[in-house]
């Protein structure tokens, strides 16, 4: 069975009085990886939002079907939605400074997801995020779980936001633009950590960019949004390869100076290691 399957899902805003997703459909079986890939305003958060059933006001699932783990997820009700984000379904969004508070400690912060979602006691809870703070690599656990958001960087950041999100367990992690605002190299250790989450783990990933590179290299299937429609859907190499759209073949020919090729090139290597 699928952990989260999409079937022709589209999104419309009740104020603009217009669809903005026209059918969106993948699903993911347990370690898959699933890119969305397009240029902004494409629809690509919209759809992320829908799958963690936070769609801002206004807006509403009108058409298709979401199950996640076989279930409908228009059946859910309110306390239901809120077991299954976090404890089936993680994410990460761009800015992680923005979903900490700068008042407190972030391993505080992580600590208190798994004393929710997991019922642990506050000693077992900090022991836990302690774990969680080094899973995500970053050296030094014990001290920066200590720490306040301002003091650390961007991409220490990021993995304190990716800590959270797997402190439940989740089987599916959406990183929406999880990276975009990282430095080039910083991106490509975050990169790394999720392939390697997905390999120890089994987690299955969505993986939401503007950036073609970034999600050839983690994915195994890639959906092309463009206004809200799927332009091209197939397996990345397919894509990368033999791009049949014009708009995907942009996007490959904006990556032609720099980068894609290195991305690739390690994906290859990965699958002969
Ligand atoms: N809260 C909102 N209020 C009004 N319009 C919105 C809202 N969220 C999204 N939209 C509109 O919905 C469309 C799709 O937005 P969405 O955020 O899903 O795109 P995206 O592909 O994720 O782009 P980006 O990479 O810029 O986040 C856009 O036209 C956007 O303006």
């Amino acid at each position: 069975m699928a952990l989260l399957s999409l079937r022709d899902v589209r999104i419309h805003d009740g104020v603009g009085r217009r669809d903005l997703v026209h059918g969106v459909s993948f699903a993911l079986t347990p370690g898959k990886a699933v890119g969305i890939v397009g240029e902004s305003g494409s629809g690509k958060t919209l759809t992320c939002q829908a799958v963690l059933g936070i769609l801002p006001e206004h807006f509403a699932v009108s058409g298709g079907q979401i199950e996640i783990e076989g279930r409908d997820v228009s059946t859910l009700t309110q306390k239901e939605w809120t077991a299954v984000r976090g404890t089936t379904i993680g994410a990460v969004f761009q800015d992680p400074a923005s979903y900490l508070n700068p008042s407190l400690k972030v391993g505080t912060q992580v600590a208190e997801v798994v004393r929710v979602k997991k019922g642990l006691g506050r000693r077992d809870a900090r022991q836990r995020a302690i774990e969680l703070l080094g899973a995500v690599r970053l050296r030094d656990p014990e001290r920066v779980y200590r720490q306040y958001p301002h003091e650390l960087s961007g991409g220490m950041l990021q993995r304190v936001l990716i800590a959270a999100a797997i402190a439940a367990d989740p089987k599916v992690l959406i990183a929406d633009e999880a990276t975009t605002a990282l430095d080039v190299t910083v991106q490509a250790e975050i990169l790394d950590l999720l392939a390697d989450l997905r390999e120890r783990t089994g987690l299955a990933l969505v993986v939401v960019s503007h950036d073609l590179a970034v999600v050839a290299q983690l994915c195994d299937e890639v959906l092309v949004l463009r206004a809200g429609e799927t332009v091209e859907q197939g397996p990345v190499e397919r894509i990368l390869y033999e791009p049949r759209h014009e708009y995907t073949k942009l996007l490959i020919a904006e990556h032609e100076q720099y980068g894609l090729d290195r991305f690739t090139e390690e994906k290859e290597l990965d699958h002969v290691a």
